[in-house]
């Protein structure tokens, strides 16, 4: 087990670490049992990860002495949703949990945003732990304390800044993730080639039959680069006043696809589309080279993630949800656009024909 330590402003929270791994699940309980003290231990999971690990977790803990209980709720995006909140929090309310208890967040980036979101205002607060299930919480979601919940008019409108004590990665976890789900955590992992050094988009496109198969060996490497991205971007701009925005490469569209499909289209995917749509209007706007908005698509193509926008998503539509983005200043739009592969910047709003121009091209 690797530990990666995350440094932040000390007045806003403490440094904290990542410890990631293969197969210490074990650990975990040990680690929390003994660096973690608390009166309550509050599992947080969905209904499918429950099953999987939450209820073998449980067990653990309590086998360790820890007075430790369970609290499930629908798996999916679409309990990503203050309902959830309110039926966690009272859950929470009943069971007696206070300040001096810690909630556990095991699962995905909906537990880990819900969680975050609900240990962030409980009681004004109470401390959690991420322990991300999927290649997309352990990737990216764990990391950089964004908290939040959807409202039906546009993604993560609600939310806080809230950092987990610690971070727990488990790469073990990833062994019963459908391909499916796997692929939306890729689709992250490209955002971290596109946005950082351009070495690493070029190890992306060379590990890209490895990345497939879900290599062991190549996962490691590329999962632990990801965490060591994120954290540094998060390290220098923890409240997102500016540099961290660059995150948000593919996010814009991304997020007002999920939107209009009702947050039925999976994150990594919505965002996989956004780079590519990112990527064109960096190209019409005389940024980015052409030869460089084609690796990136063909990269997406080749990992089997989505390059063309479903019928299903009029583009009257997306434009409306585009409006709703809660990054709007004004009547400007940023975005965060490419100069070269490892080059992005952020744009306070981008030509109207251009946007328009990209998704029309991108029709399936
Ligand atoms: N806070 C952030 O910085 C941040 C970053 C990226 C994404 N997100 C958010 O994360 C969410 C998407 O996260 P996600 O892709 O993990 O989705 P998810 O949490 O819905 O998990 C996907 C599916 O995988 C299942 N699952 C989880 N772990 C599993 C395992 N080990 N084996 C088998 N099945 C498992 C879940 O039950 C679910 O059905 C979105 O809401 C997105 O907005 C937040
Ligand atoms: O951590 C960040 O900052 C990100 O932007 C990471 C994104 O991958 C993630 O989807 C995040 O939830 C988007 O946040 P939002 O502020 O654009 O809603
Ligand atoms: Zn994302």
């Amino acid at each position: 087990m690797k530990r990666i330590k995350v440094h932040l402003d000390k007045r806003l929270s403490e440094t904290h670490e990542i410890c990631i791994g293969y197969d210490f699940q074990d650990r975990i309980g040990l680690l929390i049992a003994k660096e973690h003290p608390a009166n309550r231990y509050v599992i947080v999971t969905d209904s499918n990860v429950s099953g999987l690990y939450g209820k073998t977790f449980l067990e653990k803990l309590r086998e360790l002495g820890l007075p430790a209980e369970l609290l499930e709720f629908p798996a999916g995006e679409g309990s990503k949703t203050m309902d959830t909140v309110l039926a966690l929090t009272s859950r929470l309310l009943e069971r007696g949990v206070d300040r001096h208890s810690l909630l556990l967040a095991l699962g995905g980036g909906v537990v880990g945003d819900l969680t975050g979101f609900v240990a962030s205002i409980y009681m004004r607060s109470v401390p959690f732990i991420q322990i991300p299930t999927t290649l997309m919480a352990q990737v990216d979601s764990s990391i950089g304390g964004k908290t939040a919940v959807n409202l039906p008019q546009g993604k993560n409108l609600l939310g806080t800044f809230y950092q987990p004590k610690r971070i727990f990665t488990d790469l073990k976890f990833l062994e019963t993730l459908s391909d499916d789900e796997y692929l939306n955590g890729v689709a992250e992992i490209v955002k971290y080639g596109v946005i950082d050094e351009p070495g690493f988009f070029e190890l992306l496109e060379r590990e890209v039959p490895a990345i497939r198969e879900r290599n062991l060996e190549v996962l490691k490497k590329v999962i632990e680069q990801s965490c060591r991205i994120k954290k540094g971007v998060v390290e220098i701009d923890e409240q997102e006043s500016g540099f961290r925005r660059i995150l948000n490469y593919g996010h814009t569209i991304g997020h007002a696809l999920e939107a209009s499909s009702n947050f039925t289209l999976a994150h990594g995917k919505a965002v996989a589309l956004g780079m590519i749509a990112a990527s064109g209007i960096s190209v019409q706007s005389g940024y980015l080279s052409l030869e460089e908005r084609d690796r990136i698509e063909n990269m997406i193509r080749d990992l089997g993630l989505p390059v063309r926008i479903p019928e299903s998503f009029p583009q009257s539509n997306v434009l409306e949800r585009l409006q709703m983005d809660k990054k709007k200043e004004g009547s400007e739009l940023p975005f965060v656009l490419l100069k070269k592969i490892g080059i992005p910047f952020i744009t306070k709003g981008v030509e109207k024909s251009h946007l328009e121009k990209v998704l029309e091209e991108m029709k399936a």
